[in-house]
């Protein structure tokens, strides 16, 4: 091993280990009793230090104006609350009323310590034994009724408490978990808890906040880290990995002195029907911008002068000879982007299949097989989106269960899924899924998944590993979308683009602004 390679082998490996592990509300727990133990440190002083990160992150939303309505259960996400009551005090918060529900059977150790300290400070305390106790309306709601602990359906009286909360607030933040969200069960059929704007989560991002359904619980999520031992963390077991920048970085190849086109790769991207050639050129352009070393298209010899106008970088290959192409020299294949339905696109991707070449399908080329077409080949990259991905695999009732579907397949048959979600899952052939953590709505744009498409295959020509190049090609296409989104309402695909390049920078150098 040169000594080079052993430095970013050593890297990696340490980014892998530091990337968030996502874990079950039963694991957080033990995390925190472990925590406790480890740091010889009393749970309260836990809460404390839980407390004060959600205020830190609280008060960039500038809302100390606003009348503050502490909601509070009786156990430890109750306690959180009553501790974030007396820290915005001090911090001069003048508005703080703390509603605290008395239908509990009993109050933790840390709610009643809290509760005493609170007790001393000049701040409205209701205590609501019915739903006349609360106000008719809210400004904003702190709610810290139930977290990780909750563990049954609710009663009437919680499940009227929430609705007149949902109904009657203009900003709801949740502490660790909305109250009532089903985080581990993801059971959202009659959800009957609170519906956050915001839920402030403590070390992890829920799994659940990343699946469609979760909308129902709350529209946004940021985690705050709390100081848990980020070593006990990491070795607990888990399949779910949130990306993060960290990981990405140290996946990217550098470019290096001496170097030349020939080593990064060359793609050779598929071009779609007549009608809808813009798809293969945007996955091309991607590929170019991606730093693919060569990009070709293959398409009609009369759309070469279209396609070099488009991009000069452009080669072009002529479909109509296709027999006499050596395939060899391709690093990675894209097809899909513009294909089209026939039995002519089903025999060109049958035929790519049968190649040894590191392979993305995509859209139409996805259309046109069957999952059993998508078994044997050693490096598949297969991006579809729920309809594509519920065509191949049948249907689901819901995104949990797509998920599982997909994450047993690609370990099965040993080929990575990029399922595009708002969170994108990439399912590996180690069962692992990886989940994006960049993207944003401004992207919904035709043509945003053919870019996709052209990212992933360029990171594969250059050499990295399929799992590699789709997490990796995942989190850039939606970093330069959220760095663009900073300054256009709708990020095109043709703008992101443009922008690759540049945000690929910034990603390895910051700062975080693409203008
Ligand atoms: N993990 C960490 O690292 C840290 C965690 N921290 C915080 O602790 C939170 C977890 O606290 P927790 O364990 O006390 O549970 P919590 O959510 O307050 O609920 C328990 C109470 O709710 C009750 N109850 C349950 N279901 C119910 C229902 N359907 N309807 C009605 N009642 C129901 C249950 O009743 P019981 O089952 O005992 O009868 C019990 O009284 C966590 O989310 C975070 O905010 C931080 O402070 C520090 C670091
Ligand atoms: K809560």
């Amino acid at each position: 091993m040169t000594k080079g390679f052993l430095v970013s082998y050593i890297f990696i490996k340490l980014a892998i280990k530091n990337m968030l592990n996502l874990i079950t509300n039963q694991q957080m727990r033990q995390a925190d009793t472990y925590t406790c133990q480890h740091l010889n440190i009393e749970s309260v002083e836990l809460m404390e230090q839980a407390a004060k990160a959600f205020v830190e992150l609280f008060i960039k939303y500038s809302l100390s104006d606003k009348e503050i309505s502490i909601v509070a259960g009786k156990g430890n996400n109750g306690g959180d609350g009553l501790a974030i009551a007396r820290l915005l005090h001090e911090k001069g918060y003048k508005h703080i009323k703390v509603y605290i529900l008395e239908k509990f059977n009993s109050a933790s150790k840390d709610f009643s310590i809290n509760l005493e300290k609170l007790q001393t400070l000049n701040i409205p305390i209701v205590y609501c034994y019915s739903l006349h106790d609360l106000p008719s309306t809210f400004d904003v709601v702190v709610d810290a009724v139930l977290g990780s602990g909750f563990n049954r359906a609710l009663d009437s009286f919680f499940a009227a408490v929430f609705r007149h909360i949902n109904e009657s607030s203009n900003f709801i933040v949740s502490v660790d978990v909305p109250s009532g969200c089903p985080a581990d069960t993801f059971d959202i059929e009659s959800y009957d808890g609170i519906h956050a704007h915001l839920t402030i989560c403590f070390q992890r991002p829920k799994l659940f906040f990343t699946l469609p359904e979760s909308h129902k619980v709350t529209d946004d999520f940021k985690t705050v880290s709390i100081g848990l031992c980020e070593d006990y963390l990491q070795s607990i077991p888990s399949d779910y990995f949130w990306i993060d920048k960290g990981y990405v970085t140290a996946l990217l190849p550098c470019r290096k002195k001496f170097s030349h086109k020939g080593s990064y790769g060359h793609v050779l991207v598929y071009s779609g029907t007549k009608t809808m050639r813009g798809a293969s050129l945007l996955a091309s352009k991607a590929a170019v911008k991606m730093g693919a070393g060569r990009t070709t298209l293959l398409t009609d010899a009369e759309f070469f002068p279209f396609a070099n106008v488009f991009l000069p970088e452009l080669m072009t290959a002529d479909i109509g000879r296709l027999n006499d192409l050596n395939f060899d020299k391709f690093s990675a294949i894209a097809i899909g982007p513009g294909l089209g339905i026939s039995e002519t696109s089903r025999e060109h991707v049958l035929r790519l299949l049968k190649l040894k070449n590191p392979l993305v399908l995509d859209a139409d080329a996805l259309n046109v097989l069957s999952k059993e077409d998508l078994s044997g080949h050693p490096h598949l990259v297969i991006t579809p989106h729920m309809n594509e991905f519920d065509r191949l695999f049948g249907k689901h009732k819901t995104w949990y269960e797509r998920l599982q579907s997909a994450k047993s397949f690609a370990q099965e048959n040993g080929i990575v899924i990029v399922l595009k979600n708002q969170y994108t899952f990439i399912c590996t052939p180690q069962g692992k899924v990886f989940i994006n953590s960049t993207g944003n709505p401004a992207m919904a744009q035709g043509g945003m998944g053919d870019v996709l498409t052209g990212c992933i295959t360029a990171l594969l020509a250059r050499g990295l590993k399929p799992e590699e190049a789709a997490v990796a090609g995942c989190y850039i296409h939606g970093f330069t979308a959220d760095l663009l989104a900073e300054q256009h309402e709708v990020v095109s695909p043709s703008l992101l683009t443009d922008n690759l390049s540049k945000a690929i920078s910034l990603l390895k150098s910051g700062p975080h602004n693409i203008n």
